[in-house]
């Protein structure tokens, strides 16, 4: 029975409460039958080290299960749905209620032989507190839509509820303060394909570690055609299809990034916000410079002038003679020879081919990342990879990020499999020195919804752990999940 006589989810009181209520209360593992689910590989969470503690007093090393109620809003979408049947599968109790403006017959929706009502979003306030009275450590996975995010986070932090956010957009900085206020337990994380956030993370601990590494590289999000690039007959067609975002020309796809460094035409700007002095001596000796030297120097005095140490003495002429004469010899000896990198030639053909804006000093810029057609925002995931490269000193502007949602491009141009047009997120970046001899490509190629809704229940299962435990820390993100032993 549904009452509305409890105001707040029990994960908000004392974690000493928590703990006691959990003892006393029976858990009731689901034994539905796993319908269409696919079978997890791993349904444990318990940590490496109590298993060894356990077995070292002679109990079976076998990892306890973990069971509670996970409410999944909402599981008429593609990502509730499958992270319900994962759910189920790793041997959670589904609690058989999810929010959706979507009508479906008799309201109710059936995921592996289980019956779940769907609610009007707008009745979720009036319902979730009885829900949360029948289910004490309810926790709620939330993949809804962007417009939603914002006002569900702010419902759950109301009510104490302590939630799984997969969806991506909204306000991320409202989002972020919402929780700040709220102090509710949850994971947030626009990405929950475990192998990808283990790649985000390790851009996060290099640009922790090697800020501004690639100063200077153009970023590039290229889709490099797999297929029917190279067929003239395709690059060549317009598009088609009911993609919702702005069409472009096929040939577009073929085109690179460049995000030009400052030095060229971009240097002076930054110079007068570094300082007179520093703008002083790029004015002095930028006329004796080309580009490239312009940017070595450039470099070599904002070092300088960040470490706090002269820029106009001895030391950054003599930088500049030798950048001038290394800089001029190397420019000659590339004017003369043909690129051997053959990635690099592919990448640049196209480019001022079709769009003819690589000129020197300009920005060219396309970046993009492909999903389903129904996806509304942005990639989350490649703006926090952006983000990363931001922090690697590559300039570039997330509303730049160019989307592809047309399922004949996606097939013909990007290489998704055509079973995977209705689930698939591929992003493509590639990284190219100043001087194009030096080049990086990052690429995260996911089909269909299993790695994240496998990512979606080990976050649920860390979050519970965290409940009972009584951490004090209460938000987390996917890569705390994995730090915790969830890499497996
Ligand atoms: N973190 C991660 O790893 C991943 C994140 N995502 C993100 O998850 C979100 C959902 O993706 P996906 O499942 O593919 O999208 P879908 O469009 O398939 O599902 C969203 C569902 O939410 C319903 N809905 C709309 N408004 C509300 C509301 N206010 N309350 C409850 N339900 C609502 C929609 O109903 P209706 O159709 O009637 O509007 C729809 O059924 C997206 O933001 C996506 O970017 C996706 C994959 C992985
Ligand atoms: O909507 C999707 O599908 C996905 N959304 C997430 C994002 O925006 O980064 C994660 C993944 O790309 C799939």
């Amino acid at each position: 029975m549904l009452s509305a006589t409890i105001a707040a989810h029990p994960a908000a009181a004392a974690a000493t409460t928590l703990r006691q209520r959990q003892s006393i209360r029976p858990r009731q593992p689901l034994r539905v039958p796993i319908g269409a689910a696919a079978p997890r590989r791993r349904m444990a969470t318990a940590r490496p080290s109590v298993v060894k503690a356990l077995a070292s007093q002679g109990v079976p090393a076998v990892p306890p299960k973990l069971s509670f109620p996970i409410l999944v809003n909402s599981c008429t979408g593609k990502m509730g749905k499958a992270v319900a049947e994962a759910a189920v599968s790793a041997g959670l109790q589904l609690v058989p209620v999810s929010f959706s403006a979507m009508e479906v017959p008799d309201g109710k929706l059936e995921i592996c032989d289980r019956e779940i009502r769907i609610h009007d979003p707008s009745e979720s306030e009036k319902i979730l507190p009885s829900i949360i009275e029948e289910y004490p450590d309810l926790i709620v996975v939330d993949y809804t839509v962007p417009d939603a995010v914002n006002a569900n986070a702010e419902l759950y932090c109301k009510l104490g509820l302590p939630f799984v956010m997969g969806t991506t957009g909204g306000n991320r900085q409202l989002l972020h303060k919402t929780m700040q206020d709220g102090n509710i337990y949850a994971v947030i994380s626009p990405q929950m394909g475990k192998q990808v956030v283990a790649f985000l993370a390790a851009m996060e601990i290099m640009a922790e570690q090697f800020p501004g590494a690639f100063s200077g590289y153009k970023l590039e999000l290229n889709q490099t055609p797999r297929s029917a690039a190279s067929s003239p007959a395709v690059a060549d067609e317009g598009r088609s299809g009911s993609s919702t975002i702005e069409k472009q020309p096929l040939s577009t796809l073929k085109a690179i990034i460049q995000i030009e460094m400052p030095g060229d035409a971009g240097v002076e700007p930054k110079l007068v916000s570094c300082g007179t002095s520093f703008a002083f001596v790029c004015m002095k000796l930028g006329p004796l410079a080309d580009g490239g030297v312009r940017r070595l120097l450039l470099f070599f005095t904002m070092g300088r002038f960040s470490q706090g140490l002269p820029v106009l003495d001895w030391k950054t002429f003599r930088m500049a003679d030798t950048f001038t004469t290394q800089e001029r010899g190397r420019v000659r000896k590339k004017k003369t020879e043909m690129k051997q990198n053959v990635q690099v030639n592919v990448l640049k053909e196209p480019s001022s081919k079709c769009s003819g804006k690589a000129t020197k000093g300009k920005k060219t810029i396309e970046v993009m990342e492909s999903h389903q057609a129904t996806k509304l925002d942005v990639s989350g995931t490649a703006k926090a990879v952006i983000s990363c490269f931001q922090k690697l000193g590559v300039s570039f502007d997330m509303d730049e990020v160019k989307l592809v949602r047309d399922p004949e491009e996606q097939v013909n141009v990007v290489g998704v499999p055509e079973e995977h047009l209705a689930g698939h997120a591929f992003h493509m970046y590639h990284l190219t020195s100043p001087d194009g001899t030096v080049s990086f490509e990052f690429q995260h190629n996911v089909c269909g919804r299993s790695i994240y809704a496998e990512g979606t229940v080990d976050a649920a299962m860390f979050l519970y752990t965290k409940i009972q435990s009584g951490a004090s820390k209460k938000l987390y993100d996917m890569i705390d999940v994995l730090r915790e032993g969830n890499m497996r």
